[in-house]
């Protein structure tokens, strides 16, 4: 698997690292709000299982799957909720948890949908932000690390559903999307 990667583009060590400065931060403005963080998956996984052990407040934890890339390097679009939060919303300081924000388009339909259902606060954290493939205008309020306009693999992030175990972050050799495509 580690052959298929050209290059890391961000190390374990560096990921964890940006973690623990993350869960400080949000630590510190959390504290005694009893927030509840949503992670999007599947790619946000790794990184809200990381997050919330480096958030030393109590917190509640809930899962919304949604997709919109499916099998292709490019967004359909078109976000699709594969499965849907089990908590009540209503009035909750809501911080959703994302691995990448590349096009905006996955955010800014969680966003809506989240004030929609009378959150009282909602605030992105992304590990990755990608300011380039931006479709729509939303920022993160707290990015880990920006990264190039290049599809990145890793920690959570796949191509066809794979790579998301790898510790690190990278850019896959071009031969495995010409394999595909
Ligand atoms: O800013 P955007 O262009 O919307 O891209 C970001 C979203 O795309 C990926 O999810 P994907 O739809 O591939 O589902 P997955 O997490 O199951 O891989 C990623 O995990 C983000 O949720
Ligand atoms: O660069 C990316 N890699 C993997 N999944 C993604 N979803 C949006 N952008 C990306
Ligand atoms: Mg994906």
């Amino acid at each position: 698997m580690h052959d298929e990667i050209l290059e890391t583009l961000i190390s374990e060590e560096a990921i964890q690292n940006k973690i623990k400065e993350l869960g400080k931060e949000l630590s510190v403005e959390y504290k005694e709000r009893f927030p509840l963080v949503v992670g999007v998956l599947k790619g946000a996984l790794p990184f809200m299982a990381d997050l919330i052990k480096r958030m030393d407040i109590h917190l509640e934890i809930d899962l919304m799957a949604v997709s919109s890339y499916g099998a292709s390097t490019v967004s359909s679009g078109q976000v699709k909720i594969v499965k849907d939060l089990d908590t009540s919303l209503e009035g909750r300081d809501v911080i959703i948890v994302e691995d990448i924000i590349d096009s905006g388009l996955t955010l800014s339909y969680l966003v809506q949908l989240f004030k929609a259902r009378k959150a009282k606060s909602v605030k992105i954290v992304t590990l990755l932000d990608k300011p380039t493939g931006r479709k729509v205008d939303i920022a993160p309020d707290l990015a880990g690390f920006i990264v190039p306009d290049a599809f990145v693999v890793g920690y959570g992030l796949d191509y066809i559903e794979r790579y998301r175990n790898l510790p690190y972050i990278g850019v896959l050799k071009p031969e495995i999307y010409e394999k595909k495509e």
